[in-house]
């Protein structure tokens, strides 16, 4: 018997599946207990509205079924209102699946979403926009840029390591004014990221000891440049970090917590948000606290 209604909106180009199985799959895995009504995104219909006209007929459940650009965009229609996300992440790196512990195969994330539990967890926005996962200045940026559709299919999630070393020899450092609390700093680096939510593969996105997404506050980490081969030592140092799931001590390497931030820079650097490139600095952006339910596994 179907007891709840679910609106399903589905990337059928997300990732390097068979859309048509994935989709015949989750039907069969769904449709038993929730009631869907099945959304295939296009290329030139955002998902958000989708996700807001789904809100608007008013059902239980939002499911974005994609990769993170997918999943972002649905959740910025259900940001405020108290519907929960549901995700099927089918994409190459699947970072808010796995920043939140959601299951990355699609047996195991239906599951989460028949019998998970909801969870409250922060969103925030950059320029006014909404923004789940992360935002990134400079080298974060031009490595999302590099890894493109055609990387992503040759080298799945490794694409996005393949690029930041490619890029990493191009970069230049730039001037960088942070505001926070009507305090300036100023200092030079290659690479400013805030960070909402991200997954321990994110980084240049870890803050000090893993990024916790519901804690009403921005993680903010800038990898700041004096030399080359500091910066080598840097990464590195932020690299085995992440692995090990602490914070990097290197000196080129800082570390912020914030709720409201804003970043100019000199000169303008591209930004990525959610893995989607938009435009340049500068950016304004703030934590909207416990603003977004999601559907998680029980613990
Ligand atoms: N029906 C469609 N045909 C072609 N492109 C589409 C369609 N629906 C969405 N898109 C495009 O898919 C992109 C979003 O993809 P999404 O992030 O969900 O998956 P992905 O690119 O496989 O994931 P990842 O970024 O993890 O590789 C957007 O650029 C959007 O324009």
């Amino acid at each position: 018997m179907s007891t709840r209604s679910a609106c399903l909106i589905f990337n059928p180009c997300s990732g390097k599946g068979n859309p048509e199985a994935e989709l015949k799959q989750i039907f069969s895995l769904l449709e038993p207990e929730i009631k869907l009504d099945i959304r295939y995104t296009k290329p030139d219909l955002e998902p958000s509205q989708l996700a807001h006209e789904a809100v608007a007929r008013g059902v239980d459940l939002v499911i974005a079924s994609g990769g993170d650009g997918t999943v972002s965009a649905v959740a910025e229609a259900l940001i405020t209102t108290e519907i929960p996300l549901g995700v099927i992440p089918r994409g190459t790196a699947n970072a808010f699946a796995v920043a939140l512990g959601i299951p990355t195969n699609i047996p195991d994330a239906c599951q989460t979403i028949l019998h998970g539990l909801i969870r409250a967890i922060d969103g925030a926005t950059c320029n006014g926009k909404p923004c789940i996962l992360l935002t990134g200045v400079g080298w974060e940026a031009e490595t999302v840029e590099q890894a493109d559709r055609e990387a992503k299919n040759w080298f799945g999630a490794m694409a996005y390591l393949v690029a930041g070393i490619e890029k990493l020899w191009d970069m230049q450092s730039f001037q960088v004014e942070l505001e926070m609390d009507g305090e300036i700093s100023t200092l030079r680096a290659i690479a400013v990221t805030i960070a909402n939510a991200a997954p321990p593969t994110s980084v240049l996105a870890q803050g000090p000891g893993g990024v916790i997404p519901d804690d009403g506050l921005l993680d903010v980490t800038i990898l700041s440049t004096q030399t080359e081969m500091s910066t080598l030592g840097a990464v590195s140092s932020l690299m085995t970090g992440a692995l090990r799931g602490v914070a990097s001590q290197h000196n080129d390497v800082l570390y912020l917590r914030t709720n409201r931030i804003k970043v100019t820079t000199n000169p303008p650097q591209k930004v990525t948000v959610d893995g989607e490139i938009r435009g340049t600095t500068p950016i304004e952006m703030e934590c909207v606290p416990l603003s977004l339910n999601v559907m998680v596994p029980e613990i």
